[in-house]
């Protein structure tokens, strides 16, 4: 199948990044996206350590997940050692656990971390920095069916309301081009315009944390992304 048969037949997925939302109103910034309609809340765990900036951890998602039962949590985790932050997670209610390739040097700690997320019952997510290479590690355990997600990061990790960087697009192509079935997420820099540069590369779900935030009608925003997205409700 060519890039655009997938695409055509892929389900899509719009999550507005809670980054970019007033985090003193946390719980009724996310009502508001949800009602609003988007599939997945994108919430970006840092540790100061990975990148340079903090956020927040599972003891805030723990009391998120307690007000939105049956929100989809996609996790998104710029840490140094995602080991540790399995079980915490977990039992905070994350539905998925991403994790940076950067932190994983062969393919043994990656399958090893692949099954700890899946007998933990979230979805796996691998995360990767616009300036790294895909490692051909990562090929196996696709094909073991252990990797739901692919984040490909389109700016550098750490901070919302940075400009998308086209340049990943490639990485999003030939990731498509070998997986067709796989979920591939962009993330940064993501608005009506580079949401569709990403469509057309082979993307199927898209974070929005600025663009969904600061707009003026967040509901509308969120319409009108998924009618040029043509994703039907
Ligand atoms: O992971 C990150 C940043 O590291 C993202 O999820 C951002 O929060 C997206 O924000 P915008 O670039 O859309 O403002
Ligand atoms: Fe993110």
């Amino acid at each position: 199948m060519s890039i655009s048969e997938v695409i055509k037949h892929m389900k899509k997925y719009v999550a507005p990044s809670v980054l970019g939302c007033d985090l003193s109103n946390l719980h009724s910034e996310s009502i508001d996206v949800i009602q609003g309609g988007c599939d997945w809340l994108h919430l970006d765990v840092m540790d100061g350590h990975f990148v340079p900036n903090l956020s927040f951890g599972p003891p805030v998602i723990k009391c998120l997940r307690k007000h939105l039962p049956s929100a989809y949590f996609d996790c998104h985790l710029m840490v140094t050692n995602p080991e540790i932050w399995v079980e915490p997670m977990s039992q905070a209610g994350a539905s998925r656990f991403t994790f940076h390739i950067e932190t994983q040097s062969s393919q043994e700690s990656l399958e090893s971390l692949l099954q700890s997320i899946q007998s933990h019952n979230m979805h796996t997510g691998i995360a990767i920095k616009p300036s790294s290479e895909i490692p051909l590690f990562i090929d196996p355990v696709v094909e073991k069916g252990l990797v739901d997600l692919i984040l490909v990061m389109t700016v550098e990790p750490g901070f919302g309301g940075q400009k998308f960087m086209e340049s990943t697009m490639e990485k999003v192509r030939s990731l498509r081009e070998k997986h067709q079935k796989l979920n591939i997420e962009v993330d940064g820099g993501v608005n009506s315009e580079t949401v569709l540069i990403a469509d057309q590369a082979g993307a199927n779900a898209f974070v929005l944390g600025t663009f969904v935030f600061n707009s003026p009608d967040r509901k509308k925003t969120l319409s009108d992304l998924r009618k040029s997205l043509n994703i039907e409700d």
